[in-house]
């Protein structure tokens, strides 16, 4: 008799399998693993085994009580003005036209002169960041298709130069509209400026959703992940995993504070493992030696010629 494989439930999640997993049966112990903690409700955390191990430095970021009046002025605005409202706006807006059309190479260099103001960790340019993270990522081994997630996972920061507001609604940290805003998201009081913390419809556990309904289905703040994903979902080879990383990089009260547990559904839970096995490269890779870019286009061309067209319509 041919064996049938896996079911199909544990297919599912081979086919978007962490990037530390090697083999079949590693992904199929990670997945019992999986359903065991969240049958018995309970947390689920993945440890990333990375290059950055040591503690203090960790300790290092995301000091955001001491960060600087830029920082702390972008969240005031960017609270205030992220609702609902504004959020099917951009949506609608995305869905009606292309903004540009060019290579990865290009959109990674045009992102040459933005400095990110929400960013308490970095001065450097996003190219340098961006960088960065890749070559973080191909230092400790990982696949070429992760490696690439590092390369191009804030290339949504785009936006900017596409007509965008101001850089509260294309960078930071992101959050859920449509239902109360947890003290999980960095800086909470400033939410009280914003119109939906006192909307009755959207200013509680569940607002305008249902129990488990998935994060496919909530309404993040418009910025760089989604808009990213977007265009990522229909124009690259990109697998699962490397697109979970794009779309919820930012999701820090989801995936570092354990906030919004209440509308996972188990497959989210694959997708919290991409993005933990994703963070300590995005964040922890930033630092103030500044990558050779000229030096490093060789190698990543090849790779951006595997996973993507040669022109993406932005
Ligand atoms: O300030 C940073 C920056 O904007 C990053 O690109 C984003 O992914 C982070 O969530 C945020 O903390
Ligand atoms: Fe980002
Ligand atoms: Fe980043």
């Amino acid at each position: 008799m041919v064996n049938p494989g896996p079911a199909p439930e544990i297919q599912k999640y081979l086919s978007r399998s962490g990037a530390d997993l090697e083999s079949t049966s590693d992904a199929v112990d990670a997945v019992n693993e999986i359903k065991g903690k969240v049958a018995k409700g309970e947390e689920v955390a993945f440890d990333a085994v990375t290059n950055f191990d040591n503690e203090k430095d960790k300790n290092q970021f995301r000091k955001y009580e001491e960060a600087c009046d830029r920082v702390k002025n972008f969240y005031r605005e960017q609270h205030e003005k992220q609702t609902v409202e504004y959020n099917v706006k951009a949506r609608v807006n995305f869905k009606s036209k292309t903004r540009a059309r060019m290579g990865v190479w290009e959109a990674i260099e045009m992102l040459n002169t933005l400095v990110d103001e929400s960013d308490p960790d970095t001065s450097v340019s996003q190219i340098d960041h961006l960088l960065q993270s890749a070559e973080a990522i191909r230092r400790d081994g990982k696949p070429e298709w992760m490696q690439v997630a590092g390369l191009v996972h804030d290339l949504g920061k785009l936006l900017y130069f596409f007509g965008a507001e101001g850089q509260w609604d294309v960078v930071g940290d992101t959050f859920v509209v449509g239902c109360g805003f947890p003290d999980a998201i960095v800086y909470p009081d400033t939410f009280k400026g914003n119109p939906d913390s006192q909307n009755p419809e959207y200013n509680t556990e569940y607002g305008i959703y249902t129990p488990h309904c998935g994060l496919e289905n909530l309404m993040l703040s418009w910025g760089h992940d989604e808009y990213l994903y977007l265009i990522f979902k229909n124009q690259s080879k990109l697998p699962q995993s490397a697109l979970n990383m794009i779309r919820y990089h930012s999701f820090y009260p989801w995936h570092r504070e354990g906030a919004y547990r209440q509308f996972m559904v188990e497959e989210d839970y694959a997708a919290l493992k991409d993005v933990l096995a994703f963070n300590p490269y995005d964040l922890y890779s930033k630092s103030d030696d500044l990558p050779k870019v000229e030096e490093l286009k060789p190698y990543y061309m090849g790779l951006i010629n595997k996973y993507f067209p040669d022109e993406i319509e932005w």
